[in-house]
């Protein structure tokens, strides 16, 4: 993990940590902890464990008992949909509702975030339905930057990608958590990937438990 730290310059920073408080959804928890300002947590555990449920509810999808908190936010304190512009979640399947890639972009991307994930601008003007697997996902990704949340939930976000765009992603993930000092939630089952970008890790067992690793 020492490497892992890539130096950018400081921009706009929110600073505001994001504290799962007692959430509990379907039949599991109650979980709490707390992802830190410019901290990225690694969760991992078994597939059906409810990581991508724990993720859902922390952004509002899903009934849930228990809070979310960013900083002094309480998720029900402010609109679903505000919260998550500013709770931005990554899921492992990306929606996409419009014919043309640029029409779900709400600002425009930053055209460096495009080419170092492999695209030009002409990229807005392709069709959803051309795209690849992992072009989605990048895409995906760069969209939810695009929007600059002051948190990311990142659900496997690199699972269809080749290992260099991993690394790229990987990296932007970091500068842009380091530059606005965000807290981030990353799901992964690569023990390796975690083992680059997490400061630590949660695991998810069966019997609904949190166990914190170092
Ligand atoms: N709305 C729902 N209500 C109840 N159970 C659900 C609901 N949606 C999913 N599940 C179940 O909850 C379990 C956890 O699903 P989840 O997608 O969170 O697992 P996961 O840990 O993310 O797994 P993976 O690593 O395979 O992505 C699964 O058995 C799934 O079928």
């Amino acid at each position: 993990m020492a490497s892992r730290r890539p130096s950018s310059p400081r921009k706009e920073q929110w600073a505001a940590a994001l504290r799962v408080d007692e959430l509990s959804f379907h039949d599991r928890g109650p979980y709490s902890f707390t992802v830190e300002a410019g901290q990225c947590v690694g969760l991992h555990g078994a597939s059906g464990a409810g990581k991508t449920l724990l993720l859902r509810a922390m952004v509002d999808l899903d009934p849930h008992q228990g809070t979310v908190w960013l900083g002094d936010t309480r998720q029900e304190e402010i609109p679903a949909p505000r919260w998550r512009r500013r709770v931005g979640l990554l899921p492992a399947e990306s929606f996409w509702w419009y014919d043309l890639v640029g029409e779900h972009f709400s600002r425009p991307p930053a055209s460096e975030q495009l080419v170092r994930l492999g695209f030009g601008p002409e990229v807005l003007g392709w069709r959803i339905s051309r795209l690849s697997t992992g072009e989605k996902q990048r895409l995906a990704f760069l969209r939810l930057l695009a929007n600059r949340p002051e948190a990311l939930l990142l659900d496997e976000p690199t699972a269809s990608l080749d290992a260099a765009n991993i690394k790229r992603v990987e990296q932007l993930v970091l500068e842009y958590m380091q530059s606005r000092q965000v807290p981030v939630l990353w799901v992964s089952h690569d023990p390796e990937q975690l083992q680059r970008v997490a400061d630590w890790r949660l695991f998810m067992d069966g019997d609904s438990v949190l166990h914190r690793e170092a």
